[in-house]
């Protein structure tokens, strides 16, 4: 499962290594180098076309190679830590290539790290560093017509806003391929979150060894473009000295959804999903069809009197309850009831309160959603309520209304790093409710009380726009569901309910609506080999 490591974690692996005495910071550096020039040709394999340059002592005029290759040209911004210094590494080995390459540094050769300036160093055999200048950068950029703009200014030890000058140029490259090094500069890697208010967006962005959250959270996947990881043979890390849960994972897999072929239907649970009065049930019928498709064996629905009639007309294989004013306390006496879902459709008034407190108190797993939010938010004694296998789906909206504060936080312009993120967002609702909370988006974020965390990315090649249809939420809230009813643990259940929630919506495509959601599941489990 892919580890997701904030830029502290990312040094902290560096320098292990380094100390470890296994690589040298230096080899480090060629290797990413070397690997943004791989993923800029792999990207662009027409920019491999062209005669090859001897590597060595070149000499420096600039434009020497302007006749002897095929025209390619590249301008490399570097900054004053080591993400400039894989640039220089950038520019030595395209200029092996034969490119032009200009070559701009923010900041003082002299002040910069050891390797970086190593590499400064190096890059000064075959050519020229300019002073940052602004104006004739961008004056550059229009003239050379660059096939490849290279940012190498900031990777992750950005800590504040880019310095204005440096701002004025990254927001006004020339459209074109533009590859950030490590990171488009200007974001912050640990949110997402563009510090101040201009950061790059790049075209490719290349980075070393593991994805970091800043890659997949907020703006970052629109400020990356295109993602290539590059592996520099920091190898896999021994994490046992580390605190488990301070490491947040991409959510990827498949779980524990096998089913046992002797299992009865029992096996698999019971799940009840509460629906609103008449004319509302649409959205509890969508949940309860996809806790059944999820694989639970029984899913009933409960409604009030008036609304039996039609739901009676709509649902076949999912059983129909009347739950009332007398409550769910008859209901809930059948025991093999392992699993509720209150929310999509409900409805706000005093009677849906007290089913919330009554599935609450019932103390059995439960996924509380949409209205089932709202009424949470106007009540203290409610939320007080939650337990450690309750499941609460909030979008922004909901997740707003039941922690004002934390999204003020995450509202706040973000000015130094790390910034607040959705990651700590979610991590901080889910310590105070006391359960698991799945924050949703394209970069939905599941946190646990314990801090666990993991995040369910529907960005790059997984992105799934048609996903943002009515309904889908109640699907996903139903997916959770039966997948509590299966007896997966509150934490699990979300993780792999918004995981299936995107495989299917891929799966299905273009044209999807929230109904095409669980019908699409038995595609998506035979892909799985279940
Ligand atoms: N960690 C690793 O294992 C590796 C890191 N490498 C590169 O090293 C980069 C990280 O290097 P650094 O930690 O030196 O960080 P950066 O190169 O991202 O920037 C750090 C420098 O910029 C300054 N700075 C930060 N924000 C600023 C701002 N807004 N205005 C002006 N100055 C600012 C800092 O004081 C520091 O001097 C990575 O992104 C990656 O590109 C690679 O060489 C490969 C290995
Ligand atoms: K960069």
């Amino acid at each position: 499962m892919t580890e997701l490591l904030t830029a502290a974690q990312m040094r902290a692996i560096e320098q292990a290594a380094i100390a470890s005495g296994t690589v040298t910071g230096l080899a480090l550096m060629e290797r990413a180098g070397a690997g943004v020039v791989k993923a800029i040709l792999a990207e662009w394999p027409e920019l491999a076309e062209g005669r090859q340059a001897s590597t060595g002592a070149l000499p420096r005029t600039p434009g020497y190679f302007r006749t002897e290759n095929a025209g390619r040209r590249a301008l490399v911004l570097c900054g004053p830590g080591n993400n400039g210094g894989d640039g220089f590494v950038v520019a030595r080995l395209l200029r092996a290539r034969g490119w032009e390459v200009r070559v701009h540094l923010y900041g003082d050769a002299a002040k910069l790290p050891p390797n970086a300036r190593a590499n400064h160093d190096r890059w000064r055999g075959m050519g020229d560093v300019s002073r940052w200048a602004a104006a004739s950068i961008l004056g550059q950029a229009e003239t050379m017509a660059p096939d490849v703009i290279v940012d190498a200014v900031f990777g992750t030890g950005l800590t504040r806003p880019l310095p204005p000058e440096v701002a004025a140029v990254m927001t006004a490259l020339p459209a074109g391929r533009r590859v950030a090094v490590d990171a488009p500069s200007g974001l912050c890697m640990d949110s997402g979150r563009v510090l101040g208010a201009a950061a790059v967006c790049a075209t490719l962005t290349v980075t070393f060894h593991a994805p970091k959250l800043g890659h997949v959270l907020a703006e970052g996947p629109f400020r990356c473009g295109v993602l290539r990881l590059v592996d520099i043979g920091l190898g896999p890390q021994d994490r046992a000295d580390r605190n488990a849960h301070a490491i947040v994972r991409l959510e990827e897999g498949t779980g524990q959804l096998f089913k046992d072929p002797h299992a009865h239907k029992f096996d698999h649970g019971h799940a009840l999903i509460l629906s609103g009065g008449p004319g509302r049930g649409g959205a509890a019928r969508l949940s309860a069809r996809a806790a059944l498709r999820v694989g639970a064996g029984l899913v009933t629905l409960g409604c009030p009197p008036d609304a039996m009639a039609e739901n009676a007309a709509r649902l076949d294989a999912i059983m129909l309850r009347q739950v009332g004013g007398e409550g769910l306390a008859q209901v809930l006496a059948d025991r093999r009831i392992n699993a509720l879902c209150l929310g999509p459709g409900f409805g706000l008034g005093a009677l849906q309160a007290r089913h919330v407190a009554e599935a609450l108190d019932s103390g059995r797993a439960l996924v509380l959603d949409a209205d089932a939010l709202t009424l949470l938010a106007r009540d203290a004694g409610l939320f007080a309520m939650l337990h450690a296998d309750c499941v609460l789906t909030p979008h922004a909206g909901e997740f707003t209304r039941l922690f004002p504060d934390i999204t003020a936080r995450l509202a706040k312009p973000a000015l130094g790093g790390p910034a607040f993120s959705k990651v700590d967002a979610a991590r901080a609702a889910a310590a105070r409710a006391g359960c698991v909370v799945l924050f949703k988006g394209p970069d939905t974020v599941i946190a646990a009380p314990s801090g666990a965390c993991r995040i369910n990315a529907a960005v790059y090649d997984r992105a799934v726009p048609w996903l943002a249809t009515a309904g889908s939420g109640d699907v996903l809230a139903g997916m959770i569901t039966g997948l509590l009813a299966r007896d997966f643990g509150a934490f699990e259940a979300a993780c792999t309910g918004a995981w299936l929630h995107v495989e299917a919506a891929r799966s299905f495509g273009p044209g999807l609506i929230a109904e095409d959601l669980p019908e699409e599941l038995p595609k998506v489990f035979r892909g799985l080999r279940l």
